[in-house]
């Protein structure tokens, strides 16, 4: 009868157990050949066979009990392993990384399973993403508490309905990967392009035309620009959508101003996405990593998009600042609003205006409005949004805000209430020092910066300013950024004392004759000063006296008496005395000017 492969190892099995060498006392067989046979399940059968009967060879051969040749195949396993031994440790060796390959797998996908977005890792750019949204606007709410909990009350944050595709504004790099053009983000902190085909916070329109986009280049021969080689045309897209008009405006960022077959390219892309109101191309040939290069080329369309916020239309133009949640900047808006107090008389302050947000929504509630703001391209489009509301009472200025408000200040204007909503890195000392100078009552700062937030509302404490009520707003979901409005208000006088004062006749009351007289009382005195007591006296006496003769006076007559800087310790001759006409003309002067 044939022997099957079974029957082979379990006869093996026992002829192995049957010859155990014994080291120390212990049953060394047992031990070793164990190991040998667990580590062997896993080979094939002949190789299992083949080793096991080396070994039993080996040992029968040489093995006796305590011997010096146990000890060297004792050795023979540590230090150097048969033939046999070798591949068994090989296999085990391999068996081993193929098990950490495995686990490996296993804890990725683990971690993929976990993550929301394939890329989250690399991009970084939500850092809350696979957070429960309640966890992230608890966190939130915490950080807030923190950072601003010791200047004022601070209200709970105001979160999304639906804290997913909120960004009405897109960009991605171009470059491409293996000769295939390829758009995504920078990795955190590096310039490595992350591919990302679609994004939980952005846009989803504007992710789809990114993509025809992508795909159109190789058709249309568009390289994308390298920025090791400086070569290729491609840099950037940027896409902005009207999240209330459905307008969208992309903008192709290219190398170099030359962009053959544009017209094509343009028409194609319009094709396949109807819904594109303009395109516009803009020249950054430097080699900053600025998204946006100063100049600019209208290929379709008016050059810039139309949005509704506030129940006002805004026009926004490739390079202006305007909000990338509009959702939530509603709210924001009309809380900041609704804190600058507004009656409809007074002169407000829109620093750091953008296009004119801010200003236009208070303007129905203010006498006059400035806006002050850098970017001149925010500055015309605020110019012709305050134009198309039909609004009258605001004007705008291109400057420096610090800049501007200092000028104020020193002109003697005057403003009642401040709204500022500077970018992340915050305001100045000169700015805030400006604000007080122009006795502004009430500033209502807008901010998605906490940390400078925190440092001027310091420098504000300085300047008088006290914070009554922070607002914070979720405008960035799935990200550590966080939006808050702030209102700081003058401080006042600490304490006050009522007093009701009835005048007339009768008991209680003070009559209205009186009220002269005691008023002249109360008139503080003209200070007397020793130049005026001697010009009396030369005057009315025809001679001098000295001011220590004066001083002797008033302290004989217990007058108070200041210190005399020039004062010596030490006279160089005895003092005199005055005589007594002098003492007498002194004190009539003292008499004269209501000193005694
Ligand atoms: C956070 S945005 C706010 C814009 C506007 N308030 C809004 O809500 O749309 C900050 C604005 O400050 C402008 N800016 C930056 N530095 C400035 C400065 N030193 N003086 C005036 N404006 C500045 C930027 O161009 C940008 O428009």
């Amino acid at each position: 009868m044939r022997e099957t492969e079974k029957n082979k190892k379990k006869r093996m099995d026992t002829d192995a157990r049957s010859s155990k060498p014994v080291r120390d006392g212990k049953s060394f067989g047992d031990k070793s050949e164990r190991r040998v046979l667990k580590e062997s399940k896993s080979l094939k059968a002949s190789k299992l066979l083949k080793a096991s009967k080396e070994l039993k060879e080996s040992k029968e051969s040489k093995g006796s009990r305590g011997s010096k040749e146990s000890e060297r195949y004792q050795g023979y396993q540590s230090d150097k392993p048969s033939k046999i031994l070798k591949e068994i440790g090989r296999d085990k060796a391999k068996d081993k990384e193929k098990d950490r390959e495995k686990n490996k797998e296993k804890n990725t996908k683990k971690l993929k399973k976990k993550s929301l977005c394939p890329v989250s890792a690399r991009c970084g750019g939500c850092q809350y993403l696979d957070m429960p949204y309640e966890e992230q606007l608890k966190l939130k709410q915490a950080q807030m508490q923190k950072l601003l909990g010791k200047f004022c009350g601070v209200h709970p944050i105001h979160g999304m309905e639906n804290p997913f595709h909120y960004r009405n504004k897109v960009h991605a790099v171009f470059g491409h990967r293996k000769g295939e053009p390829v758009s995504g983000v920078y990795e955190e902190g590096t310039h490595n392009l992350v591919p990302v085909e679609s994004c939980l916070i952005e846009d989803q329109k504007a992710d789809e035309i990114i993509g025809t986009i992508r795909g159109m280049l190789k058709s249309f021969k568009i390289r994308t620009y390298d920025e090791d080689t400086g070569y290729g045309l491609l840099r950037h897209v940027l896409i902005r959508r009207g999240f209330t008009t459905g307008e969208i405006l992309v903008v192709l960022v290219t190398a170099s101003p030359v962009f053959p077959s544009k017209n094509n390219f343009v028409k194609a892309l319009r094709q396949k996405h109807p819904e594109i109101t303009t395109i516009v191309q803009n020249i950054n040939d430097r080699g900053t990593s600025m998204v946006l290069g100063d100049r600019e080329h209208v290929l379709y369309g008016k050059g810039y998009i139309e949005d509704e916020l506030c129940g006002f239309r805004f026009r926004i133009s490739p390079k202006s600042f305007y909000q990338v949640n509009p959702v939530q900047t509603e709210y924001l808006y009309n809380k900041a609003i609704e804190l600058a107090g507004l009656t409809g008389k007074e002169t407000v302050l829109d620093a750091y205006c953008g296009i004119g947000t801010i200003g236009i929504t208070a303007s129905a509630h203010a006498g006059q409005v400035i806006g002050v703001e850098l970017n001149p391209d925010a500055v015309r489009d605020a110019v012709q949004n305050a134009k198309c509301n039909n609004i009258k009472n605001i004007r705008f200025y291109c400057n420096d805000a610090t800049k501007f408000m200092t000028q104020m200040a020193e002109a003697g204007d005057g403003v009642d209430v401040v709204l500022m909503d500077p970018p992340r890195s915050g305001s100045t000392e000169e700015f805030i020092r400006a604000v007080a100078s122009v006795k502004a009552k009430r500033v209502v700062y807008v901010s998605c910066g906490p940390d400078t937030l925190a440092r001027d509302l310091e420098v504000f404490k300085k300047y008088g300013y006290q914070a009554k009520s922070a607002w914070p707003v979720d405008l960035f979901p799935q990200t550590y950024h966080v939006e808050t409005v702030v209102l700081l208000s003058h401080k006042k006088a600490d304490s006050y004392i009522h007093i009701d004062v009835e005048f007339g006749e009768g008991e209680g009351k003070i009559p209205v004759d009186s009220i002269a007289k005691r008023a002249e009382a109360y008139k503080p005195k003209e200070k007397v000063t020793y130049k005026m007591i001697k010009e009396y006296i030369e005057a009315k006496y025809g001679f001098k006296v000295h001011t220590a003769y004066i001083a002797e006076v008033k302290r004989n007559l217990g007058l108070p008496m200041y210190d005399a800087p020039n004062a010596v310790e030490e006279l160089k001759q005895p003092r005199k005395h005055p005589t007594p006409e002098k003492v007498e003309a002194i004190k009539d002067a003292l008499r004269y000017f209501a000193v005694i």
